[in-house]
């Protein structure tokens, strides 16, 4: 029976994914005499936690219930007050969590506490979804970086665009909206200079429901991009370029002028150190980047070793052309062994496109 409740609380941590950065997404459900007398979900960073909606909704059914929730319970004041002593003062008789929680500041304090306080707690029932579900906050909260997500589309005879650099459109329009709920789903969207030249893209999220648009991060490091750039002109997102020392001052004063934010990050081989943007950007609680290449772009991403998660799209499409760009560009590597492996791999069926997801470990 435990699986199934935090199942449940599983399910709907999921209603705000997307909207809790830099939180993670958690849910709670509280069980009394085998039936749900209270539920709930964070639903942004700042409001009350899972638990606090769930005990509201239990009211005095809590006491002597059980608590199943998708993620330790915090035991510090941060911007609400520690779920640990609401559990406590409820009068919950036993906490099951599907994990620990990896940030530094809670990191098994909290069960700690609950069993101080004479509280049966189960740690790891649907552990591996739990850090599925969570696989964002995991990587931001540990590693202070963001969780980097590459998406690339391409033909059957695997290019991105034809060699007069036309791309539109090689997936169909159910895979294109798949790539919006991607972008209203990470907290950042990045497309290297190369991109904005060729395709002056627009970036935000375009769905039937509101979405939202994630923040757009172009690479540019001598900032080369035009002012009447599509990502400069529109407004409805917020624009960050990133540069080097090379850029002018007089291009980035006037980037700044029209309320471009412009990142100088440290130099790697005449371009911008992507590892060192990371870093900043982490800083800005950006936890998650979708990464829209082009070709170049892409491929720095796998050299530096940044790249989680890849989502390739594979029209069944035929172009041809010896010339014509592929998903990944660059130097390459140089023999098969050095190749970037992709497991946990899933496919997924967009009417006559497949999806192919994996994930670099
Ligand atoms: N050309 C294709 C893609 N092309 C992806 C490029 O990044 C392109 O610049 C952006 O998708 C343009 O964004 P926006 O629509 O202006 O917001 N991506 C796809 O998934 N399928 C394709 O067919
Ligand atoms: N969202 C969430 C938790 N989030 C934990 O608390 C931290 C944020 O605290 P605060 O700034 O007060 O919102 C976040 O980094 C994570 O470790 N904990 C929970 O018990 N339940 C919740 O629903
Ligand atoms: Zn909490």
């Amino acid at each position: 029976m435990d699986e199934i409740y935090m199942r449940e609380a599983l399910r709907i941590a999921a209603y705000a994914s997307g909207r809790t950065t830099p939180n993670p997404l958690v849910g709670a459900v509280i069980v009394k005499d085998n039936r749900i007398v209270g539920q709930g979900w964070h639903r942004k960073a700042g409001t009350e936690h899972a638990e606090i909606h769930a005990l509201h909704q239990a009211g005095e059914l809590a006491k002597g219930a059980d608590i199943y929730v998708t993620l330790e319970p915090c035991s510090h004041y941060g911007k609400t007050p520690p779920c640990c002593q609401a559990i406590i003062k409820a009068g919950i008789k036993r906490v099951i969590v599907a994990m620990t929680d990896p940030n530094p500041l809670v990191a098994g304090n909290g069960l700690k506490e609950l069993k101080a306080a004479g509280i049966e707690v189960v740690e790891g029932v649907c552990r591996d979804e739990a850090e599925k579900l969570n696989e964002v906050f995991l990587k931001w909260i540990v590693h202070k970086m963001p969780f980097i997500v590459v998406k690339t589309a391409m033909t059957l005879d695997g290019k991105i665009a034809t060699v007069s650099g036309d791309s539109k459109w090689i997936t169909n329009e159910k895979s294109r909206k798949f790539v919006h709920q991607l972008r209203d789903l990470y907290d950042g969207i990045l497309v290297g200079i190369g991109t904005v030249l060729a395709d002056n893209p627009t970036l935000t999220t375009r769905l039937d429901h509101l979405g939202k648009n994630p923040v757009r991060i172009i690479v540019d490091s001598k900032a080369r991009i035009p002012l009447d750039s599509i990502v400069i002109t529109n407004k409805s997102a917020h624009t960050i370029l990133a540069v080097t020392e090379r850029a002018s001052q007089e291009k980035i004063a006037a980037l700044l002028q029209v309320g471009i934010e412009v990142i100088v990050t440290k130099e790697k081989a005449d371009q911008v150190d992507l590892s060192d943007l990371l870093k900043i950007l982490a800083e800005k609680n950006i936890c998650s980047i979708l990464v829209e290449g082009g070709s170049r772009i892409n491929y720095s991403f796998f050299v530096e070793h940044l790249v989680d998660k890849v989502h390739c799209f594979i029209a069944p499409k035929i172009i041809g052309g010896t010339d014509a760009a592929s998903p990944i560009g660059g130097k390459g590597t140089f023999y098969m062994k050095d190749a970037y492996q992709l497991n946990d791999i899933t496919t997924e069926r967009f009417d006559e496109d497949i999806l192919i997801t994996g994930y670099v470990r």
